[in-house]
């Protein structure tokens, strides 16, 4: 009897880059879309689904700031990272005469993820100073949405395959301010990953914490992970649901939670916070060595 197949969440509609992660990482199992990360994590915890990929960070564009409000709440684990090297293109609905030549002037509004708008920002400046950038779910939704306008005014920045998908024709491609272009995506799942399956592996602890506001508190936390020689591979600060008291920190942190080393730099990182919470353990890709933007461990 087969086993049954999974069903795994993942960010927009077919062809979004969260869509490619999630067919990378999940070749046999049943891709779910959603409208929202948020959608995603609720789906997850309630067993809607059995995995959700998300994007966490890109190597022009920063972090996704939706997956990070929400990690103090979830209840799930980071389980893999996974990425993907992303390729833009600006497309536009097919005219009815494929000889037509497209003009970029007629181009009135392009549509788009916040993060591909970010990250195709300078093609933008210059090619297209006056049109509207308006951000949608994902860059495969906003294809979708612009194929069914049929409007010449209207184009999408996606990838190729989202263009093909939806009966785009490509204008302009690799659009993104710097050609090598990288999203790192979290898959998150309800089990953490079990011990023995990160034995002898590279791995990445994830955690979040908060410290007192005041001199010198973040400096005593990761002292307690410097003083175990263990590496910081990111570091990101931000406030949660609006407190003022207590900034939140998201540490990747090159260490297994499960050895001895990482229980013990864990223990004193928690003696020196407020708050800590671990969200995943995993195994670090080896891409980290190969691509930009991203420290290897
Ligand atoms: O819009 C998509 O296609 C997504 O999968 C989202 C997303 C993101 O959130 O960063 C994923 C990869 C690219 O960086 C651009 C957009």
């Amino acid at each position: 009897m087969n086993a049954r197949q999974s069903r795994i969440g993942y960010l927009g509609s077919k062809g979004s880059y969260t869509h490619q992660a999630a067919e990378e990482l999940f070749k046999n199992e049943k891709l779910v879309g959603f409208a929202s990360i948020h959608e995603i994590v609720e789906a997850t915890e309630q067993g809607v689904v059995d995995k959700g990929v998300v994007p966490v960070e890109n190597s022009i564009a920063g972090r996704v700031a939706d997956l990070y409000q929400i990690l103090d709440l979830i209840n799930l684990s980071i389980v893999a990272e996974h990425f993907v090297e992303i390729a833009h293109c600006l497309a536009v609905p097919t005219p009815s005469d494929k000889d037509k030549e497209i003009d970029l002037k007629e181009i009135e509004n392009v549509y788009s993820h916040k993060q591909a708008l970010m990250q195709c920002r300078d093609w933008m400046s210059s090619k297209l100073p006056d049109a509207e950038a308006v951000s949608m779910s994902d860059t495969a939704s906003s294809a979708k949405y612009v194929s069914e306008t049929a409007l010449e005014t209207k184009a999408a920045i996606c990838s190729k395959r989202a263009a093909d998908i939806y009966n785009l024709s490509v204008v302009a491609e690799d659009i993104q301010n710097i050609k090598q272009n990288y999203t790192r995506f979290h898959v998150l799942s309800r089990q953490p990953v079990q011990p023995d399956n990160l034995a002898n592996l590279r791995a990445i602890t994830t955690v979040i914490f908060q410290v007192k506001h005041t001199p010198g508190s973040l400096l005593k936390a990761l002292s307690a992970i410097a003083e175990n020689d263990v590496n910081v591979v990111k570091l990101e600060t931000y406030m949660v649901s609006g407190l003022r008291e207590a900034p939140t920190f998201y540490v990747d942190i090159a260490v297994n939670r499960f050895s001895e080393l990482g229980e013990k730099a864990l223990s004193e990182l928690a003696n020196n916070t407020s708050f800590l919470k671990v969200i995943g353990c995993y195994s670090s890709s080896p891409l980290r060595s190969v691509v930009s933007g991203f420290l290897s461990v």
